[in-house]
Parts: C-alpha cells; sequence; structure tokens
C-alpha cells in the first residue's frame, strides 16, 4: 500500500488510552482497585521483592526506610506503591507534587509537619524549584533544616531538627533530575511496562471488586490492548463492560472484549487512532525519519513531552519507533502493522528501549 495521507485530526483530549491521572485514580479518593499491600500488587517483581526486603529490614532496625526514587511512565503504580509503602510500614503517608511547592516556606511547612517515621510523597518530583530542592537536601541527609527569617540586620537563622521520614519521590523523567538530588535517594526502583499476562491478573482481580463477570480470555484480550499500562487495563475494563451489558448478557468473553475495543478503534496491539497518526506523520511527512521529536510534536500539535512520556515509552517497547541521534524512525515492524510499504531509502534503525535516565531523550 502507498503512503498515508495525513489529513485527520489528532483527538488527544478525548482519548480512552490516556494515561494521564484520572480522577478515581486521586489517591485521596478511595479507589476500591488501589492495591494496599505488597501481596495485592500484581507485577514488578523485581522492584517488589527488593522493596520487601528493605521495609522488613527498617521495620527490624526500627528505624525509618531510606529515601525511595520511584520512576518510569505514567499510570503503572508509582502512587500505588508510595500508598503500600507507607502501609506496609504502618505510618501516615502525606502527598504532594514538585509543582505544588512552590517556596521554601512550603516545602519547610510540610516537612515540619510530619511525625517520626511518616512517608512524603512527592509526585512529578523533577518539577521542583532550586530554591526549594535546596531545602530538601539537608533534610533528606540530616533530618533537619535551616530558616532564615527577616531581611538585612533583622535577619535570623533557626536550625530546626525534623522527626526521620521517608521521602518517595516519583517521576517519569529520571533524567531530569538533578544529581544531587538523585543521590540522595538510598533506594532507585523503575517501574516497567507490565505483560499481557500481569494485566489480565489486574483486570481479573478489579473486575471482582467491580463483582463484573469475566473469562479468562476475556480478561487477557484487555489486557493485551492496555499498552502495558494497568491504568488503562482498569479503563478498558470499564467501558468493555458497557458493550457486554448492553450488547450482551453482561459477560465479558473474548468476543464481547474483541467487538468493545474494535468499536473504541483500538487495535489488538493497543494502539489508536492517534498513534497510528503519528506513527503516518512520520512516514508521510519525513519518509520514515530520522525527525526530531519537537519538529514532530509541532507538526501533529502535540507536545513534546506527551509524544516522549504518553506515547513513545510503548511503541519502543513493542517496536515500533526507534530513538536514533538525529530522531525518531518509524521501524518495518509499524509499517508492516499499519499496512504500507517500508519507505525507500529510509533509515532501518533498529529498534530500541526506553531510556528514562537520559537526558538528551528529548532530541
Ligand atoms: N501493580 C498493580 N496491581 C494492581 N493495580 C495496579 C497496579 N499498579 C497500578 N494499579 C492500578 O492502576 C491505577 C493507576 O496507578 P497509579 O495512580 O499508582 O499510577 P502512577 O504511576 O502513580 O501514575 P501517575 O504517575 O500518572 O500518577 C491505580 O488506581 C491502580 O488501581
Amino acid at each position: 500500500m502507498s503512503k498515508p495521507e495525513f489529513s485527520d485530526e489528532f483527538d488527544f483530549e478525548n482519548r480512552i488510552l490516556d494515561t494521564s491521572e484520572i480522577p478515581e485514580d486521586n489517591i485521596e479518593g478511595d479507589n476500591p482497585l488501589r492495591p494496599k499491600t505488597l501481596s495485592e500488587y500484581i507485577g514488578q517483581e523485581t522492584a517488589k521483592e527488593n522493596l520487601k526486603v528493605f521495609i522488613e529490614a527498617a521495620k527490624i532496625r526500627g528505624e525509618s526506610l531510606d529515601h525511595v526514587l520511584l520512576y518510569g511512565p505514567p499510570g503503572l503504580g508509582k502512587t500505588t506503591l508510595a500508598g503500600i509503602i507507607a502501609n506496609e510500614l504502618g505510618v501516615s503517608l502525606r502527598i504532594t507534587s514538585g509543582p505544588a511547592i512552590e517556596k521554601p516556606g512550603d516545602l519547610a511547612a510540610l516537612l515540619t509537619n510530619l511525625n517520626q517515621g511518616d512517608v512524603l510523597f512527592i509526585d512529578e518530583i523533577h518539577r521542583l524549584s532550586r530554591s526549594v530542592e535546596e531545602i530538601l537536601y539537608p533534610s533528606m541527609e540530616d533530618f533537619s533544616i535551616d530558616i532564615i527569617t527577616g531581611k538585612g540586620q533583622m535577619a535570623a537563622s533557626y536550625h530546626l531538627p525534623l522527626p526521620k521520614f521517608t521521602l518517595v519521590g516519583a517521576t517519569t523523567r529520571a533524567g531530569q533530575l538533578t544529581a544531587p538530588l538523585r543521590d540522595r535517594f538510598g533506594v532507585i526502583l523503575r517501574l516497567e511496562l507490565y505483560t499481557p499476562q500481569e494485566l489480565a491478573e489486574i483486570v481479573t482481580r478489579s473486575a471482582g471488586i467491580l463483582d463484573i463477570e469475566i473469562k479468562p480470555d476475556g480478561a487477557l484480550e484487555i489486557a493485551s490492548r492496555s499498552r502495558g499500562t494497568p491504568r488503562i487495563a482498569n479503563r478498558l475494563l470499564k467501558r468493555v463492560r458497557d458493550f457486554a451489558q448492553v450488547m450482551s448478557d453482561g459477560i465479558i468473553t473474548c468476543d464481547t472484549a474483541r467487538l468493545a475495543l474494535e468499536r473504541l478503534e483500538i487495535d489488538e496491539l493497543g494502539l489508536d487512532r492517534n498513534d497510528r497518526r503519528l506513527l503516518e506523520a512520520i512516514l508521510n511527512f519525513y519518509n520514515g525519519g530520522p525527525v526530531g521529536v519537537e519538529t514532530l510534536a509541532a507538526a501533529i500539535g502535540e507536545e513534546a513531552v506527551t509524544i516522549e512520556d504518553v506515547y513513545e515509552p510503548y511503541l519502543l517497547q513493542i517496536g515500533f519507533l526507534s530513538r536514533t541521534p538525529r530522531g525518531r524512525c518509524i521501524t518495518a515492524a509499524a509499517c508492516r502493522h499499519l499496512g504500507y510499504d517500508f519507505p525507500k531509502g529510509a533509515v532501518n534503525a533498529m529498534p530500541t528501549q526506553p531510556n528514562l535516565f537520559d537526558k538528551n531523550s528529548q532530541n
């Protein structure tokens, strides 16, 4: 088939495969689907096994857990894991985010209100300002902060001891963390995209909690189209349930799942119209690439960071996109999937895996 015309508009707003936080995932709300203990948390075996040991050891010594940095694409369970850490340690969880801490005083107020052993969760920690970060260093290291009040001759400095706490930082962009901040985390865990089998377990667990009848092949069908992401899997489960209830007997089978997902325009690999348009843009406008992410973002009217955080991890993972020093390239496998010929003279780059610690990932 020849190259496609790239005409349709992108629809980023109403994307069912969106990984950004949804209201029920706000940890302060009571989302029944969110696991509360490590044993309920499915997948991420390496991270989970290590964390189990560190939590147990901290409990045996009667100390607070070392600071933990969680990184990985959105919707993989970083916030969930922070809640589990606090729960397993039997302490309270305080939640904030990088952009919410505007001034050093905001952080000082948070830190001085913690109790011994508490977990402070800072989401999007890469977005902390420098002045806030500078207060964070001594508080993470020495559990104390120096507060300066007044100006000029009236200035006074107070040294305030803090309770020993555990900072859990979460980020989708570990490469944007400053080295001094990164070095102050004793435990650094990378969350990986989930396998279809793990996601099928998550879907089955969620269906049980939501009282939805689902067959194993139905769960696997939803799981394989969920882009390795539990947040998407849970969302698709709820939408497929709607189709199953209206169009059949309410039981989710492989057939009902397939039918519903086709109606939602999500293909068997979990790609939707936006993914296809993005790949087609590389093919159509740039002869398969390489194209810089900023240029690509301008061409399709999306922010570069959304392409990098939301679209790319999965497209890289399934080998449909390749990241070269000169930009993004479509792979032969992606062309095959979309039904196009691999463009003549295009760079046949090997698929690359996302490297979230890579500072140059914006290239
Ligand atoms: N390992 C898991 N087992 C079962 N369910 C999970 C797991 N991880 C995540 N979930 C489900 O996925 C939803 C999204 O998880 P969570 O909000 O923790 O993601 P996140 O990585 O913090 O995302 P973001 O970075 O976008 O805030 C949760 O409500 C939970 O129901």
